[in-house]
């Protein structure tokens, strides 16, 4: 009997211009939810062709580093990723500018780059969706900022937000927020996984052995999050819950208080996004740069 494959969700050829974790954590969430196939797929880097040949034999995927067949795919994918860290991507931006045509997407993972600097630094106005994703999309539990320019298409809006979809929740921002939205849920998985090295090391300093110190702090961060998300009921209300008066829990949190552990947060969030401009600031003034060369 001949058994019928489902069509994958997504048909266009995807380039990952970048193949480092962010490239990698949303590939592996678009293969194992079957929305791409492998060979729909091609990772491209500077040089390391160690990483290619593992994110191949890992993923099905297409991997090059070639730089005349790096222009080939550039050229001609519809849809481009953009996955470089932020100080390289102006020297990327301004070679891939004259080999694209008009309608191909560039969809930006880069922390704090602008879609007009996007525009500025290809030299052209590109549909561009700029995003900010975070690396839970590697198991679908990804949670991705979207801003769209206003050359993005209805189709292309579809296509990019059918890639985020696949591996998370989305959330369309205006793009002024995408700096806030990285503080939050870009840099995010760090903070927890920060807080639950700590509570590991109490752990085994108090005595448990590794694994069950980490099992623990693992399916307490777990079961936290799925009540937060399940009952419904404010976090705060589910603290109270935990905290008796006069008890364990309340003494802990009075340890958390004199740390000043909730402004902590909110002081470590807005650092984040004022870094992600900063970020944002440095590749404008690469833009400046070549406007001044123009004139010159
Ligand atoms: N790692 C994360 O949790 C998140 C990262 N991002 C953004 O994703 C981007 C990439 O970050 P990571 O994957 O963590 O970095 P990474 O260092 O792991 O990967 C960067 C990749 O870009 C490649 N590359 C650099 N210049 C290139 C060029 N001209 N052409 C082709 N490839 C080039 C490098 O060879 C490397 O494979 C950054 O801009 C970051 O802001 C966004 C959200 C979350
Ligand atoms: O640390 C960074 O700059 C990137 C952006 C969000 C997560 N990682």
């Amino acid at each position: 009997m001949c058994q019928q494959t489902a069509k994958p969700l997504i048909q266009d050829q995807i380039v990952f211009h970048g193949a480092g974790s962010m490239s990698e954590a949303i590939v592996r969430g678009l293969i194992a939810r079957s929305v791409v196939h492998a060979d729909h797929i091609v990772m491209l880097n500077r040089s390391n062709s160690e990483r290619l040949a593992e994110l191949r034999s890992r993923y099905g995927v297409t991997g090059s580093n070639d730089p005349a067949q790096k222009d080939d795919y550039l050229a001609s994918a519809p849809i481009i990723v953009l996955a470089m860290k932020p100080k390289d991507a102006a020297a990327a931006l301004r070679a891939l500018g004259p080999i694209l045509k008009d309608n191909q997407l560039i969809v930006s993972v880069i922390a704090g780059l602008s879609i007009r600097t996007i525009q500025g630094l290809l030299g052209r106005k590109q549909p561009v969706v700029r995003t900010m994703p975070n690396t839970s999309s590697s198991i679908g539990l990804g949670a991705t900022g979207i801003a769209f320019s206003k050359e993005v298409s209805e189709e292309q809006r579809r296509l990019s937000l059918n890639i985020f979809e696949a591996v998370g929740i989305t959330a369309v921002i205006d793009e002024e927020r995408m700096e806030t939205l990285t503080g939050i849920s870009g840099s995010g998985p760090a903070y927890i996984y920060y807080m639950m090295e700590a509570m590991i090391a109490a752990g085994i300093r108090g005595g448990l052995t590794k694994e069950q110190s980490a099992e623990l702090t693992i399916q307490t961060v777990l079961g936290a999050a799925r009540m937060v998300q399940q009952t419904g009921e404010e976090p705060a209300a589910l603290r109270k819950k935990v905290t008796s008066p006069g008890g364990s829990t309340q003494a802990a949190l009075e340890v958390l208080d004199k740390g000043n552990f909730f402004e902590t947060i909110i002081a470590a969030v807005s650092r984040c996004a004022e870094r992600s401009r900063e970020m944002g600031a440095a590749l404008d003034q690469e833009l400046a740069k070549d406007k001044e060369t123009e004139e010159s």
